[in-house]
Formats: C-alpha cells, sequence, structure tokens
C-alpha cells in the first residue's frame, strides 16, 4: 500500500510543492498507474472523495475563487484560503470532474443551506456555480454520489416535497 502512496511535499513553497505534486502525477499518468479521461485528456481517478465545507467549498476550492476557473492544470495552490491554513495545494475541478467516481460527505445543520443549492436546479443569484464549488462538481463521465447525515439533508425534505407536488400536479 505504501509504494501507492504520493504525499505532498511540506518542506516546499506551495508553489513549489503544487508543481512537484502534478509532475508525479503526470509521471503516473505516463505510465498508465493512473488511468487517463479520453474526453478530457486529465487523469481519471478510481474514486475522489471530497468533504463539502458549509460554504460549499470542496477541496481547497473556494467560493468565487480564480482556482476555479483553471482548465489546464491538474494541480494548483492558493495562499489566500479564507479558512485556515491560509496555503495550500488542491486539486482542479477539471481533475475532480474526471473521476470514475465522485463521493461528496457533507454533516451536520451547517452544511444544510449549502447541500439543498448544490443539488438544486437553480443556476442563478447567490446560487451561481462558482459562489457554491460544490455545485461545480459534475462528474464528466463518472458518477456523484452524495453521503449526508440527516441534519446536513434536512433542508431537502422541502426540495422532495416540492418536486413532488410538482409531479402529482402534472397527474
Ligand atoms: O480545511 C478545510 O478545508 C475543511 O476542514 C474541510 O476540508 C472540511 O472537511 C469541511 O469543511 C467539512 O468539515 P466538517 O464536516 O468537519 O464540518
Amino acid at each position: 500500500m505504501s509504494g501507492h502512496v504520493y504525499s505532498i511535499n511540506d518542506s516546499a513553497t506551495v508553489e513549489d510543492a503544487a508543481t512537484d505534486y502534478e509532475f508525479v502525477i503526470r509521471q503516473l499518468v505516463k505510465i498508465r498507474t493512473i488511468g487517463v479521461s479520453e474526453s478530457t485528456d486529465c487523469p481519471k481517478f478510481d474514486l475522489i472523495l471530497l468533504s463539502m465545507g458549509s460554504d460549499g467549498h470542496v477541496a481547497s476550492l473556494f467560493p468565487n475563487h480564480q482556482a476555479l476557473e483553471l482548465k489546464d492544470d491538474w494541480v494548483t495552490y492558493i495562499t489566500d484560503s479564507p479558512q485556515p491554513p491560509p496555503e495550500r495545494i488542491t486539486f482542479t475541478l477539471p481533475v475532480i470532474n474526471s473521476a470514475s467516481n465522485i463521493a461528496i460527505l457533507a454533516m451536520g445543520v451547517d452544511k444544510a443551506n449549502a447541500v439543498h443549492s448544490a443539488v438544486s436546479d437553480s443556476s442563478d443569484g447567490p446560487d451561481a456555480p462558482a459562489s457554491l464549488p460544490a455545485r461545480m462538481v459534475q462528474p464528466t463521465d463518472g458518477k456523484l454520489v452524495w453521503f449526508l447525515d440527516k441534519a446536513a439533508a434536512s433542508s431537502l425534505e422541502a426540495l422532495c416535497d416540492d418536486a413532488y407536488q410538482q409531479q402529482h400536479r402534472e397527474y
């Protein structure tokens, strides 16, 4: 197992650590230890496991941060995280979205609003995708599964009721 663990170099600067980590991933893709997505040319991980913060951040991709717009980088760094620590490295959305399976975990009532917005259809105003990174997790060619406790799912009851009533009206 240890031969398959590639840790981040935490003694380098975040910029160097991100560059080094992306280099490692690119080598692993080259020798096909990690598969490649035919549609995106990104690494295709079997599973990416994320947890979501109450602000809707996943990985170290925070609301309205420019890191959300990266298209060509696989790994990036930030130095201005709104939550400590300020310096972080993270996979980018193209890599996350290329995975075969993505699981997002959310626990606690403080996640309820973000869960509701992330799985609802609205895409304007405060629910615009970049204001809620979890909404931007949309697998290109894979599956997304949410794991919620009751508290995190508590705002979904209203959503389900609405959908039920909508369907009911159509019959
Ligand atoms: O520093 C971070 O980015 C956070 O620690 C994050 O990774 C965490 O997993 C979520 O915010 C949910 O955390 P809880 O489920 O503990 O609230």
